[in-house]
């Protein structure tokens, strides 16, 4: 028995740090069981996410009482629960909660054989590793597993087994090594967010990314947008309303991210929609998130899209974490603005309210209504301000102060030519309009001090 255990643990941990990607081959059936201390037990999201990693959802086992810490479920509910998996031929169980290793035993001893037990996070991670594309994501995800698995290794302990201690020391102490390794592998891959900044541009696109909680309304927005940043050549699109309406309300649609052209003051963006947040998700694996988000950092403007209608301290606390992974991102502060969206469910007052609390924490704070097309203007101009839509010309009598401008551009604008004349140099330079704008201030004053 205590083998038989060890053996089934062991096949856990394998299948946790394994690099297969967890349920590719889509359309397998899967019951989903979620628990909850008062009814009703809602499994809309669960099974959105079962079916964002590849599974075809055929029953749902609810229970409403306590955690039972030997089988989560309750003795007798994982009976119901094994006999359903029988009935409905499923090949996976997704529990909507996070499971301790010796929950997952249990459940796999109870349910028929074969039948692979998927937790949140698990399921989670399943879904990253099918997304994952890079070669840098491939280790992120990787990561994240050996994450996952190592207080599983750690804590797996069985009292009758003799040379548990030792075996688990070593298994622990692996999986810690291989987290190093990948830790410092990934320290040194290079930055793809570059190299895609530096694509696009040579294609002469600005860059714009919607990021933010799942279901605040990012897809939305974008459809929205793009429609409109086009509505500088083509005005009163008839299928607006359509186009939103169209989009679904689905958990995770934006699993493959998806980029949209737009034309924004007469200049090409490629606009791009990206995974939402989920709440509920330990610290690591938030971070696991932000590989998803490596087009935030690269982009001139990451429109932030928050739900209005979360209370003001969710909201708060939404706005703080997706700041967070922005920062760890390295997406600098001054080019988000923040979208507080869905305005059209709240009073005037409850706005206020909510519009005091975003900014409290957040930058640039634009409230919108998608839907009613509220506000959309000051949110394009907010946008607009933090694109690099500017150029200019500028002359400067030829010396070390001019020397300083041109590499004041460089370092804040994109320098398209320099001239070095006998008596001049000419900059060509393109960038957010008050960079421009400083920039030509520069210049200007290196003149004053030239010709006096
Ligand atoms: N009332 C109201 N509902 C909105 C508004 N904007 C979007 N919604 C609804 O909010 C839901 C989620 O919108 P999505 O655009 O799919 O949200 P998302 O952020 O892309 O979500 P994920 O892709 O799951 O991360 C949909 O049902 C939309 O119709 C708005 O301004 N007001
Ligand atoms: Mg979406």
């Amino acid at each position: 028995m205590s083998r038989q255990r060890d053996q089934q643990s062991a096949r856990t941990t394998e299948e946790t740090t394994d690099e297969r990607g967890g349920p590719t081959n889509g359309g397998k059936p899967a019951v989903v069981a979620k628990r909850s201390d008062d009814a009703p037990v809602e499994t809309g999201e669960i099974r959105g996410l079962a079916s964002a990693a590849g599974y075809r959802v055929v029953d749902a086992v609810t229970q409403v009482r306590g955690e039972d810490a030997g089988t989560y479920l309750g003795s007798g509910k994982v009976g119901t629960l094994a006999d359903r998996v029988a009935e409905t031929g499923a090949t996976a169980v997704v529990v909507d909660d996070g499971l301790t290793p010796g929950q997952t035993t249990t459940l796999r001893e109870r349910l028929p054989d074969g039948t692979a037990v998927y937790d949140r996070y698990r399921l989670v991670l399943a879904i990253f590793a099918d997304q994952a594309g890079t070669r840098r994501a491939q280790l992120q995800v990787r990561l994240a597993r050996l994450r996952y698995a190592l207080p599983r290794v750690e804590k797996e302990s069985d009292p009758q087994a003799m040379n548990v201690a030792l075996e688990k020391g070593t298994r622990a102490k692996g999986v810690r090594d291989r987290i190093a390794e990948l830790e410092s592998k990934l320290a040194t891959l290079p930055d793809p967010a570059e190299r895609f900044r530096a694509e696009r541009r040579e294609q002469g696109f600005d860059l714009v990314t919607f990021a933010g909680y799942t279901n605040a309304g990012k897809s939305s927005l974008l459809h929205r947008l793009a429609d409109d940043l086009s509505l500088d050549s083509n005005d009163g699109h008839p299928d607006e309303t359509e186009s939103v309406s169209a989009v679904e309300d689905r958990l995770f649609k934006t699993l493959q991210t998806t980029t949209r052209r737009a034309t924004l003051a007469g200049r090409p963006v490629l606009a791009t929609d990206t995974v939402g947040f989920v709440d509920d998700l330990p610290h690591w694996l938030v971070e696991s998130f932000s590989t998803t988000l490596s087009e935030a950092a690269a982009a001139d403007a990451v429109v932030l899209v928050a739900d209005a209608a979360d209370d003001a301290e969710t909201l708060r606390e939404k706005l703080r974490l997706s700041l967070s992974v922005f920062d760890a991102q390295g997406v600098a502060r001054e080019n988000v603005v923040t979208a507080l969206n869905k305005t059209d469910l709240l009073s005037a007052a409850e706005r206020e309210e909510r519009v005091a609390a975003a900014a409290d924490v957040a930058p640039c704070v634009v409230p919108v209504s998608v839907t009613e097309g509220r506000n959309l203007d000051a949110l394009v101009a907010a946008v607009r301000d933090r694109l690099p839509t500017a150029t200019a010309t500028l002359s400067m009598p030829t010396g070390d102060d001019a020397m300083s401008v041109v590499s004041w551009a460089y370092d804040h604008a994109t320098v398209d030519a320099v001239e070095y004349g006998p008596e001049a140099v000419t900059l060509t330079l393109r960038g957010r309009p008050d960079v421009v704008e400083r920039a030509r201030g520069r210049a200007e004053a290196v003149e004053s001090v030239g010709s006096s």
